[in-house]
Parts: structure tokens; C-alpha cells; sequence
């Protein structure tokens, strides 16, 4: 399945003009507050008629010049940022005022809560609620999947606990998931495509590791950096070790199982450079290589591309830094990367 979305609309001195397409799977759309993304998911879900538009689901016509069908008739599910549940009723309450659906079941194994039936929305964790306000939506068995800011209410310890649902979501319903979001984390794990939207035109698009990768990334100076894949290693003395194409690197225990695939987010601001072999650092991850490109990044400041055993890491160092270190392509270059600052909110499957 897959859409398409093309959007010009005028709020006073604001001017939404946004197009593109949205295949299976999760599709972030990403950008500062008041951006337009919630404009956007509005405009797919009818509750926003833009002044011009074009909206396709497979074969059939949402909205284009001669035809705007009302929500109503729109198959999506749309979870808001709050669930919009009603508190003093059960679970069970509450997803019937979506209709029965022969699948019912599956979707609430899929989110984990079929036990939870008897429940008032008002005695369940901010996450468990968020699961059944998300089993809501998939009950009228939508074409689309609108998820604005599913987990900006959630705690760190809630959105950890609702994340490997959202990703069960997007590996087993065979329908486009549109994901609002300005959190670069959440992006980066559940999105395979990243809209990135700014002052309502979009600025850049694709894959996260690709945009994070970027010097000076589209998605914002600051989160420029490496999405790294690597395989869960051995445990010594409370440090793991993660194997990667760049290198081996240490992280402060891991709860995963070793064989287990994961990915490590290293922000380039994280990560420093040496001409030689630093000894004597408390920093544990020392990768080799040898400088790829040196991009100016903001003031003051340039991403450098270490590359190595054919593996792109980006640092981030003032220009002084990178002229004082005479850094130029090709050149040999030890890349430091402070273990500390990979938490395991940062590692994930
Ligand atoms: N009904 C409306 N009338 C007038 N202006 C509006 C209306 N809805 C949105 N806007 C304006 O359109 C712009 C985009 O808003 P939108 O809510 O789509 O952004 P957003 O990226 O979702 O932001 P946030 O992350 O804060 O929700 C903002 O400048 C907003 O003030």
C-alpha cells in the first residue's frame, strides 16, 4: 500500500506547500514546532480542507481539485498526542466506540493489551493508554495510520516501554504509518523515511541514518552524527562490547543478549580527533581511520567524516581545532569516542 500527499495551503502569513509519497511502513514527519506537521496529517485525515491539494490511498482519491471526501470516509486511524480516551470507562468501552473488527484480537496481542479489558482508561499507565487509544484507531481497520506525537506525554521509562510496539506495528501492518515527531531518537528508530519539514516547505528527505550522517545535518546542526549498526559482544567487568564495521566499541553493560542486533547513535559532538594514538584517556573507544570530508557546520564549528575500515563517523570540532591540527582528506586520523555519552537510551534494535 501507499500514498501520495501534495498540499498548498495559506494560514494568514503561513504557507503549507508540501508534497510526497509514503510507502508501507513508518514515515516521520519531522521538524520544529509550528513547521506544519500536524497541518499536514490533519490535511490526510479531511479535519484540515487545504486550498489545493492531492491525496491518494493505492488506487482510490482522497482529495484533488473536484473531489474532497469528508473524514468520515477516509479509512485512517489517527492517534492524537493526548489519546483522547474517555478516562471513566473501561478499555473494553472504549475500543467498542470504534466497532467490532474480525482482526480484534490479533491487534490487541500486537499491543499487548487484551488483558487489560476490564480496566478505566483512568487506572492505566500514560504508555498502556497510548497503546489502546493507538488499538482504537487500528480497529476501523484504516488504510493510513496517523500517529501525532504518540509519546511526547510519556516518560522516558513509558515511551521505552511502548516503542517495541510501535515498531511491531510498523513490521507487521501491511499500511503507511505517518509519525509527527520533533524527537531525533524516536525518529531514528522507527522511521525508515524522514520528512523533514520546515516553516511549511519541505527541506530534506530520507532515510534517518543517511540525514543524521549529513554534515551539519538537515535535521538540525546540533543532531549531526552516526547511526551505527553492530552485533551485541561479550560482557567484562560491566562493559559490552559492540561489534561494528568501524570498530569494536564499549558501552556500560547491555542488557541485550550477545548475537543480538542493534544500532548505536554517536553524535558527532561526542566524538573527538587525534592526529595520534591518544594514551593515558579515560575515553575506551579508540577507532583508526582516516579523514574522509571536512564540512564547515554552523559557526566556528565543521563535521569531519572519519572513515573507518570503510565505515563513515562523524565528529564535530571547532574550525580552530581542525586548522590547528593541520586536518586535511586522506590523512590518517584516530577517532575518540566517550563511552559515557552512549546511554542505552541511545542504543537500540
Ligand atoms: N486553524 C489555524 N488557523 C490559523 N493558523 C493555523 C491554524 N492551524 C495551524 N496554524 C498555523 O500553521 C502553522 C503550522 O502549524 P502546525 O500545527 O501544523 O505545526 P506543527 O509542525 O505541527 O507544530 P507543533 O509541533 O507545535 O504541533 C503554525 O504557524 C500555526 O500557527
Amino acid at each position: 500500500m501507499s500514498m501520495t500527499v501534495d498540499i498548498r495551503h495559506r494560514f494568514g502569513t503561513f504557507t503549507l506547500d508540501a508534497g510526497f509519497e509514503a510507502d508501507t511502513g513508518v514515515t516521520a514527519l519531522f521538524g520544529p514546532s509550528g513547521a506544519g506537521k500536524t497541518s499536514m496529517i490533519n490535511a490526510v485525515a479531511g479535519l484540515l480542507r487545504p486550498d489545493r491539494g492531492r491525496i491518494t490511498v493505492d488506487s482510490a482519491v482522497w482529495q484533488d481539485d473536484t473531489t474532497f471526501l469528508p473524514p468520515h470516509k477516509r479509512r485512517v486511524g489517527y492517534v492524537f498526542q493526548d489519546g483522547r480516551l474517555f478516562p471513566h470507562l473501561s478499555v473494553a468501552r472504549n475500543l467498542r466506540f470504534a466497532g467490532l473488527h474480525a482482526e480484534e484480537g490479533a491487534i490487541l496481542d500486537m499491543l499487548g493489551i487484551a488483558h487489560l479489558m476490564d480496566r478505566r482508561i483512568a487506572a492505566l499507565s500514560g504508555g498502556e493508554a497510548q497503546r489502546v487509544a493507538i488499538g482504537r484507531a487500528l480497529l476501523s481497520d484504516p488504510k493510513v495510520l496517523l500517529l501525532d506525537e504518540p509519546l511526547s506525554a510519556l516518560d522516558a521509562a513509558r515511551k521505552a516501554e511502548i516503542l517495541p510496539y510501535i515498531e511491531r506495528l510498523r513490521d507487521e501492518l501491511r499500511i503507511p504509518i505517518l509519525l509527527v515527531s520533533h524527537a531525533v531518537e524516536e525518529v531514528a528508530r522507527l522511521a525508515q523515511t524522514v520528512i523533514v519539514l520546515d516553516q511549511g516547505r519541505i527541506t530534506a528527505s530520507g532515510a534517518p541514518a543517511a540525514l543524521l550522517a549529513e554534515p551539519g545535518s538537515p535535521m538540525g546542526p546540533a543532531e549531526a552524527g552516526t547511526l551505527l549498526p553492530g552485533t551485541v559482544g561479550p560482557t567484562e567487568q560491566g562493559l559490552t562490547r559492540i561489534d561494528t564495521g568501524a570498530g569494536p566499541i564499549l558501552l556500560p553493560e547491555v542488557t541485550a543478549a550477545p548475537g543480538h542486533a542493534l544500532r548505536l547513535r554517536i553524535p558527532a559532538r561526542d566524538v573527538m580527533l587525534a592526529t595520534q594514538k591518544p594514551e593515558g584517556l579515560s575515553a575506551l573507544n579508540i577507532l583508526a581511520g582516516h579523514i574522509g570530508t571536512i564540512t564547515a557546520a554552523g559557526a566556528g564549528v565543521v563535521d569531519v567524516q572519519v572513515i573507518c575500515n570503510g565505515v563513515p563517523i562523524l565528529a564535530r570540532i571547532t574550525a580552530q581545532s581542525a586548522g590547528r591540527l593541520g586536518l586535511c582528506p586522506g590523512q590518517p586520523i584516530y577517532a575518540v569516542v566517550k563511552s559515557v555519552t552512549l546511554g542505552l537510551d541511545q542504543v537500540f534494535a
